[in-house]
């Protein structure tokens, strides 16, 4: 049962690997990709934004809702603790696969940038983005947060350990260089059409309510030092976003 576990696990981190490979085609427009966020049926307008907007939706519910320690407890009398992580992985690139699939473009130019040494800088600042994302997930504990970790260790016998508070390189500068580098991927585009705008904007909205819930956990796992860290480092960028303690 434990091999299978880690088996369970590694399939869903390959499955997630990939969905992430194609979400940075699909975002960026890749040329050969069938699908893409200006790529793909055309119908209504009306139609498009309904089911667009569902589409962000569904994926930010599946990513809130099942985050929350709350539901984790709940969820975890069904599935087994070691891949509960592997099964959240799962369903998040499950909503992605089916944002991908049912993603209705919508044409119409908000900017186009033409100029040769302005679109070498926007393609730049959107690898950058998905670097920063890859970067970070590895700053905080990327097995962990992929599942591998979880299913390993329980396969070797050992105890996951309790939640560790990090703050290396980038988490120095800013809370959330996650949520920054998802921020410059979805806006950096040379070329925004309004389905595009649409998704970054749906996205953006999606992770400012992420953070103000991953804070409310963070507070509730690490207390005083998560508040003082609040207090003294940006939101998503530097100096800007601090919060300050409540007064005790
Ligand atoms: C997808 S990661 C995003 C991390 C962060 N919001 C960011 O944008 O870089 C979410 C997980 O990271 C954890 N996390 C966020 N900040 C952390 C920190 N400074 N130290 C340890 N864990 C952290 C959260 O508890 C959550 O399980």
């Amino acid at each position: 049962m434990r091999a299978l576990f880690l088996t369970f696990s590694a399939i869903a981190y390959a499955i997630f690997f990939a969905t992430f490979l194609y979400l940075i085609g699909f975002v960026g427009n890749l040329a050969g990709l069938p699908l893409t966020v200006d790529k793909g049926p055309v119908g209504s307008v009306g139609m498009a934004v309904i089911t667009d907007v569902a589409l962000i939706a569904l994926f930010g519910v599946q990513h809130s809702v099942m985050a929350r320690q709350g539901f984790k407890k709940a969820w975890t009398r069904t599935v087994p603790k070691p891949i509960e992580r592997s099964v959240y992985v799962l369903m998040a690139s499950a909503a992605l696969i089916i944002l991908f699939s049912f993603w209705r473009p919508i044409d119409g130019v908000v900017w186009d940038v033409a100029n040769p040494l302005g679109q070498t800088i926007i393609w730049a600042l959107f690898l950058a983005g998905w670097g920063i994302v890859l970067l970070s997930t590895f700053l905080i504990n990327h097995f962990e947060l992929f599942g591998l970790q979880q299913a390993w260790l329980h396969l070797t016998g050992r105890e996951a350990a309790a939640p560790v508070f990090r703050q290396p390189l980038l988490y120095k500068w800013v809370r959330h260089p996650l949520y920054l580098g998802f921020f410059l991927a979805f806006w950096a585009t040379p070329h925004m059409s309004y389905g595009h705008l649409l998704l970054s904007i749906g996205m953006s909205i999606y992770m400012l309510i992420a953070i103000s819930y991953e804070e409310k956990d963070l507070i509730s796992y690490f207390g005083r030092e998560y508040e003082e860290y609040r207090s003294r480092v940006g939101m998503l960028l530097p100096g800007i976003g601090r919060r300050a303690p409540p007064s005790s």
